[in-house]
């Protein structure tokens, strides 16, 4: 298995004995003689698990101090305690400090190969329930919705960038799935078995972010921080917004990403890791540089691959899909029955802009799902939706009615179908096909019609929708 066992125990022969019955069993390990060594292993490097003797002559710290000093480091570190004749109550008094288990010595070869294997599980365990919380508590089951053309090229190109080890940067709007696709990648590499680590860069103190990033050392187990990159460790690390780390902090990840290595805040030892790091902005990296935001060398560092994550408005057809796979979801989540989005409610949705992305689609059913009427057999209506997003499409706003009705029936007749069908075209993201199914008319017809109308290209249907929306608000506030 990756990772060694550290053993600490004053007597050599049975440091050797514990070594060696553990290297017959396939584990690797270290060891040390007294406190000052072992607290010099564990911090160049954590191990998977710690097997201390209580008594140990010639050092700074016993067995039980030690016990607290690596716990107040490494909290989820599971550790084995060694007692001799007569310090059994210590060693119950061990546990009761976060050890996992003890063993008396003198002890037989395979009960100590038990002992171990059942610490590993159960720290495997105790691990995997923590990722599994945190998925479920931050709704992040790694799976990118969406058929666009966008979407297909991003999934393509995960599914190319995942196996390999390269750092990547991933661009796109705030709320458009950044993350998401990180997630992604993580999970179709090698390194799904290890952590997902999220370093939220905007939100790190300035003073800390060091500390955060790279762990700190100090005599004192409370102050004393195990970094993101060392929690990464065979794993992935996720920069937020990479553009809001502080000069001198980007200066020092370009060198712990090349080499994989770098000192703790306050230390000395070189702490060795093996992190692949994918990094996100939402704003243009070129002119992050330009304006001496983002260091240059970890621009070209951190991209050596690009991926770019479009915002919903440049693929509307994805929204329906979207908005249906987060009722289920967050239906199952909130313990609540599903409801049903009907279509004017779907052509809504298709006619915003969705300035805050997926992320405001997630939260717009999230509350229509809390909103609507206990019964839900039937699809929800138009009045579930926030007043912005409802005023599309626009047509049948009241100002808009109110303008057609001063207008002769030709005209108002041809604005509203211009309207209509502007709409429906950016809905369909310029599908005729799809677009003439949905309206009722025959494709060649409907052609024929959008050209007369002057809206038979994207271009001219976002023209037809803004200037009638300009119209409708001039109407409402005149
Ligand atoms: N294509 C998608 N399919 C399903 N869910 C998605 C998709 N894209 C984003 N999401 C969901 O939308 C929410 C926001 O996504 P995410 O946090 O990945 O965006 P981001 O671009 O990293 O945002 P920010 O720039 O604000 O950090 C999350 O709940 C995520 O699971």
């Amino acid at each position: 298995m990756a990772g060694e066992i550290l053993i600490v125990d004053d007597e050599r022969d049975i440091r050797s004995l514990i070594s060696m019955t553990l290297e017959d069993e396939g584990y690797q390990s270290k060891t040390a003689a007294n406190a000052d060594e072992a607290r010099n292993i564990l911090l160049s490097r954590p191990p998977v698990l710690a097997i201390l003797d209580i008594w140990m002559r010639d050092s700074d710290m016993d067995g039980l101090q030690l016990l607290e000093w690596t716990k107040g480091v490494y909290p989820d570190l599971p550790v084995l305690m060694i007692s001799g004749h007569g310090t059994i109550e210590t060693a119950v008094q061990a546990i009761r400090q976060g050890a996992y288990d003890f063993i008396e010595k003198p002890f037989k070869e395979n009960r100590l190969v038990l002992m171990v294997e059942r610490a590993l599980e159960a720290a495997r365990l105790t691990q995997e329930n923590a990722e599994l919380r945190t998925r479920i508590s931050e709704d992040m089951a790694p799976e990118l919705i969406g058929n666009s053309q966008a979407m297909r090229v991003t999934r393509q190109a995960i599914s190319k960038i995942a196996p390999t080890a390269s750092r990547v940067i991933i661009n796109g709007p705030g709320g458009s799935g950044k993350e998401l696709a990180a997630r992604v990648i993580h999970d179709q590499s090698q390194r799904r078995d290890g952590r997902f680590v999220v370093a939220n860069c905007a939100r790190l103190a300035p003073e800390r972010v060091d500390a955060e990033l790279f762990g700190s050392e100090s005599m004192q187990a409370s102050r004393r921080i195990v970094g993101l990159f060392e929690q990464a460790h065979e794993g992935t690390l996720y920069f937020d917004e990479i553009c809001d780390l502080p000069l001198e902090t980007q200066g020092k990840i370009v060198r712990a990403v090349t080499e994989q290595r770098f000192r703790r805040v306050g230390g000395n030892a070189e702490v060795v890791v093996d992190v692949r790091v994918i990094s996100a902005s939402s704003r243009d990296l070129v002119t992050e540089i330009q304006a001496g935001r983002l260091r240059e060398d970890l621009y070209y560092r951190l991209g050596v691959v690009s991926l770019n994550v479009a915002p919903v408005s440049e693929r509307r057809e994805d929204i329906p899909l979207m908005a249906k796979h987060f009722v289920k979801k967050i239906a199952d989540r909130l313990g609540v029955a599903p409801i049903k989005l009907s279509d004017e409610v779907l052509a809504a949705m298709q006619g915003y802009e969705w300035p805050g992305n997926v992320r405001q689609i997630h939260n717009t059913i999230e509350s229509m799902l809390i909103l609507a009427p206990p019964d839900r057999r039937e699809p929800v209506g138009l009045s579930l939706l926030p007043a912005d997003i409802q005023n599309i499409p626009r047509g049948s706003s009241r100002s808009g009615l109110d303008e057609m009705f001063s207008l002769p029936l030709r005209n108002a007749r041809e604005d509203f179908e211009r309207v209509y069908l502007a709409t429906q075209l950016r809905r369909f993201d310029g599908n005729i096909s799809r677009m003439a199914n949905f309206v009722g008319m025959e494709r060649s017809a409907l052609h024929r019609k959008l050209k007369a109308l002057n809206i038979d290209n994207m271009e001219a249907a976002e023209h037809a929708v803004v200037a009638h929306t300009i119209d409708s608000e001039k109407g409402a506030t005149s």
